[in-house]
């Protein structure tokens, strides 16, 4: 078994790290276009594993042919927004570089699960989906995995309660229109609004939206919390493990949607997206999700597609 990380930069190398110190699998190959980058990563990369007792092996590369057969790829190459633009000022540089990257994976690898974190991740996801010709199932864009890493750190931090006690869910776009579910959203099984008001709630909210800005404006990209979300989804698949997560899907009908990717609870097991599930959600919820639906729609339409 291989997984195939493509894209060694910031991001593809923590995702690497991550799936090694899980011992997610034997076999890590990191690609990339810049000679050296992927082969020096995985230098790195496996040098800390040793130390840590994992067995597995990273390898660096600039041929993707070697990723042939793998059966999970992660597709991370493409360029990170800079302070002051929004992820969606990315989608004519980045459906290029996805579109390119897809027709290789469609060559080497048509069958793997795939993850997607090219940003603006629901486009790119679509873009990957159609580009690559997979099954709807099998390709799924990691966005609110992330997004509901954030979101249970503000709640540990209101509330000082274990991060192990609070369960959380944050669907819609990975982007302007994210919707923290502070309604989905509990601790210890209680719900969360029974330890925090309804205004803290509300700031907490804001601030899931907009903390990714902030880190980029403060160091320039996001890098631990992005490795860590891709290495729990791509655990939940290879160790059939069926978490209830936010993914970015294809949706077929699911929330009255047809055709679109958008970040929407699902559960993740060996064959991929296995089920998506629809919540009920309030007007304010329905709105946002709207919004998310809306620009993403948009989006869609200026793909090359
Ligand atoms: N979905 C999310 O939650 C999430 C989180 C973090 C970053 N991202 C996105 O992930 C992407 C990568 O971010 P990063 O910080 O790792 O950027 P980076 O610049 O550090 O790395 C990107 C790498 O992609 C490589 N690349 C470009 N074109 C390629 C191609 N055709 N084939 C192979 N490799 C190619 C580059 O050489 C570079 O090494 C950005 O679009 C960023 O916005 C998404
Ligand atoms: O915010 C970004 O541009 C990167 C990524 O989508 C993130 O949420 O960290």
């Amino acid at each position: 078994m291989t997984i195939t990380i493509i894209g060694s930069g910031k991001v593809g190398a923590s995702a690497a790290l991550n799936c090694g110190l899980r011992e997610l699998d034997r076999d890590i190959l990191l690609l990339d276009i810049v000679q050296g980058l992927p082969q020096g990563e995985a230098m790195d990369i496996n040098h800390q594993l040793s130390e840590r007792g994992s067995d597995a092996v990273a390898r660096g590369s600039n041929n993707y042919e070697d990723m042939r057969g793998s059966d999970y790829v992660v597709l991370v190459a493409g360029v990170g927004r800079k302070p002051g633009m929004t992820r969606m000022d990315l989608l004519k540089t980045n459906a290029g570089i996805v579109k390119d990257v897809a027709g290789k994976i469609a060559s080497y690898a048509k069958d793997a699960t795939i993850i997607v974190v090219t940003n603006p991740l629901d486009p790119m996801t679509y873009l990957a989906l159609k580009a690559i010709g997979a099954k709807k199932n099998k390709v799924m864009g990691m966005g609110g995995m992330l997004d509901l890493s954030r979101f249970k750190s503000f709640i540990q931090d209101a509330t000082k309660i274990s991060r192990d006690s609070i369960q959380a869910m944050v669907i819609s776009e990975h982007g302007e229109n994210m919707l923290p579910l502070t309604r989905f959203s509990s601790i210890g099984g209680i719900p969360l609004h029974e330890f925090i008001s309804k205004d803290k709630a509300m700031e907490i909210f804001e601030k899931t939206r907009k903390v990714a800005a902030e880190v980029i404006a403060l160091k320039g990209a996001t890098v631990y919390a992005p490795g860590n979300a891709v290495a729990t989804m791509l655990e939940s698949a290879i160790r059939d493990k069926k978490l209830v997560i936010p993914v970015s899907a294809l949706l077929e009908g699911e929330y009255g949607i047809s055709d679109l990717c958008i970040g929407v609870p699902a559960i993740i097991g060996a064959g991929g997206v296995e089920r998506v599930i629809e919540l009920k959600l309030d007007s304010f919820e329905q709105d946002v999700f709207n919004k998310g639906v809306a620009s993403v729609k948009e989006a869609i339409k200026a793909l090359p597609l």
